[in-house]
């Protein structure tokens, strides 16, 4: 009955889960913790009890000091030093909901309303041969590349050949089954709050992840997005898309073009890279003044297979979680005045 009250629940779980990860020699040396060694076990061990998310079962570090001492820097520089930079497909949105894979971007245009009958087919065809190899942990992104060119280039003609009316796209999404990862509008709030820039890179169509989040109520001032945006001619019909193509594997050229969005990002030298395919981890290649960057990697797919590659190259790597719970946690570490306080008083 008792651990039915939230705020005698919250603290005697944290405990708990303190507790649970206590040796017995851990708790011996407890009480003269003096030296080096064990201040900086009482460090880590603080560290755990802030963020308690970063414990569960589904989340993986290859160095967990790393990601300890890059945000405890982040942390000391605070929110004003901060910036966002993340992947939209799979990342932001949910890679499944109620059993079903939710559409990416691209896979919200292929509804009957938009496209015929002809095209749906082929879209999935498409799909269905290329995210295979988009996702192939035997294959290095140099062999994907050109196959990626392939599937965006071919699904790109396919949707001008449609003549996609851009003023039925609001409609589109509404009527999808897009949807954000749990947690995810407390994010981009909290974000706009503190204001901290938030980018998103994005392979998928820009148009309509801006009206995905526009109906989720968190397209806020704060948000920039690098993606591939549609050109409608002067009746509203899709006739081409704009500037240089953007697919999973060359987000890093895309960085380098868009010097002028990120330049605007320039006085925030923190950056929080949120991603689910290893092609992300080049997105925060086009800020120069970079210095502490924390990568996080949403592995929502053949997950045994690509596991080893992915703790290879993100900080902290999230499997088969359909939640913003970590980014959140992490982002309140960083902002949260008072527990810099602490920091500053250590
Ligand atoms: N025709 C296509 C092309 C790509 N995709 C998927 O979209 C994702 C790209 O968007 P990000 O926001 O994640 O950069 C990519 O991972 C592809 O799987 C698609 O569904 N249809
Ligand atoms: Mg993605």
């Amino acid at each position: 009955m008792v651990f039915h009250i939230p705020w005698i629940y919250t603290p005697v779980r944290t405990i708990l889960a303190i507790w649970h990860q206590l040796t017995k020699t851990e708790v011996r040396n407890l009480v003269p913790f003096c030296n080096r060694k064990r201040s900086t076990w009482i460090v880590r061990r603080w560290f755990c009890f802030q963020i308690p998310e970063l414990t569960r079962v589904s989340v993986m570090m290859r160095e967990r000091s790393r990601v300890e001492d890059t945000m405890y820097a982040m942390q000391k520089a605070g929110a004003g030093s901060l910036q966002v930079i993340s992947d939209f497909d799979m990342t932001l949105t949910k890679f499944a909901h109620k059993g079903k894979r939710v559409p990416t971007t691209h896979n919200i245009l292929n509804n009957k309303l938009l496209i015929d009958d002809d095209s749906t087919v082929k879209m999935k065809e498409l799909f269905n041969t290329y995210y295979p190899i988009e996702i192939d942990a035997s294959l290095n992104p140099e062999e994907k590349l050109p196959y990626m060119v392939e599937w965006w280039t071919k699904v790109h003609d396919l949707l001008i050949q449609q003549r996609i009316r851009k003023d039925e796209m609001a409609r589109a999404v509404r009527e999808s089954n897009a949807v954000l990862r749990e947690g995810c509008s407390a994010f981009f709030d909290c974000l706009a709050e503190q204001r901290v820039p938030l980018l998103i890179f994005s392979a998928g169509v820009g148009d309509i992840l801006e009206e995905v989040i526009r109906q989720n109520h968190v397209f806020h001032p704060n948000v920039h997005i690098i993606s591939n945006y549609m050109d409608f001619d002067h009746t509203g019909v899709l006739q081409a898309f704009k500037g240089q193509l953007i697919h999973s594997y060359n987000k890093r050229a895309g960085a380098l073009s868009h010097g002028a969005t990120l330049r605007e990002l320039h006085g925030q030298p923190n950056v929080l890279l949120l991603g689910d395919s290893l092609g992300d981890l080049s997105m925060a290649d086009g800020v120069s003044t970079a210095q502490n960057i924390l990568t996080v990697g949403f592995l929502n797919d053949q997950v045994e297979e690509r596991k080893e590659s992915f703790l290879n190259s993100f900080d902290i790597v999230l499997l088969r979680d359909e939640t913003m719970d970590v980014p959140n946690a992490i982002l309140r570490f960083i902002v949260s005045s008072e527990i810099s306080k602490v920091h500053r008083e250590k």
